[in-house]
């Protein structure tokens, strides 16, 4: 496989907020989305394919003005079509081997991993960007999310892909999850449940402050 483009491997990966409203997803973002984030996520559960298309293509443009790749949720067939620079997918939504063959070498894909290490090896061998671990932390988001230990973000270095850590993480805890390896900490609650969810993004620069392990 062709070597990656340059994309930031390290800081805040920013998940977009279940907003209906599309105006107001779009205010919800910028200013954290301009404060720092590495990655931006389209997540919305409980958006229709209508809303989803209409939702990630207008994020799509603040993205690009930002410098920020945009990564559609659940769904790489959105990525392709809306021009997006990749995809998350987890266990229910396709395999990552399509998604490389059908985006080419260049996408970002991104695989969730849970709390497995057989998940990394797979997805690693099929062409995944990085793996996600998690959740880490209770999440108010996804309550029912199943728990993972940090100790996995150290043993999955050897795969030499971004560990992406996920769930409940704050400004707080986040520093103990780049200390074991976390590359990339993903992120709702704590910054869109913030009352200065601007302020919020900035804090989690505090986590990456020491050097990566
Ligand atoms: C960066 C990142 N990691 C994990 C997930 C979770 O994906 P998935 O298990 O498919 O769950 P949903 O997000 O679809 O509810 C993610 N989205 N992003
Ligand atoms: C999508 C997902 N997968 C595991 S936890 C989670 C939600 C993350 O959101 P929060 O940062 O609010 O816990
Ligand atoms: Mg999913």
């Amino acid at each position: 496989m062709k070597p990656q483009p340059h994309w930031p491997r390290r800081g805040l990966y920013l998940i977009t907020p279940d907003e209906p409203d599309t105006a107001r997803l779009l205010a919800r973002v910028a200013g954290p989305l301009a404060a720092g984030a590495a990655l931006l996520q389209y997540r919305n559960k409980g958006a229709d394919a209508a809303l989803r298309r209409e939702q990630a293509g207008a994020l799509l443009p603040i993205c690009r003005a930002a410098g920020v790749p945009l990564l559609i949720n659940d769904d790489w067939r959105l990525a392709a079509d809306l021009g997006a620079e990749g995809a998350h997918l987890g266990e229910d939504d396709g395999e990552i081997a399509h998604a490389r063959a059908a985006l080419g070498a260049e996408a970002l894909l991104g695989a969730s991993c849970y709390n497995e290490i057989a998940r990394a090896e797979a997805a690693a061998t099929a062409g995944a960007s990085y793996l996600a671990f998690g959740a880490f932390f209770p999440s108010g988001t996804k309550p029912l999310a199943r728990r993972a230990d940090p100790g996995l973000l150290r043993a999955s270095a050897h795969f030499g892909l971004p560990r992406v850590a996920i769930g409940g993480i704050t400004p707080d805890n986040g520093a103990l999850l780049v200390a074991a390896g976390a590359d990339l900490l993903a992120v709702i609650g704590g910054v869109f449940g913030a009352p200065d969810p601007t302020a919020a993004a900035r804090a989690y620069g505090r986590c990456f402050e020491t050097p990566s392990p």
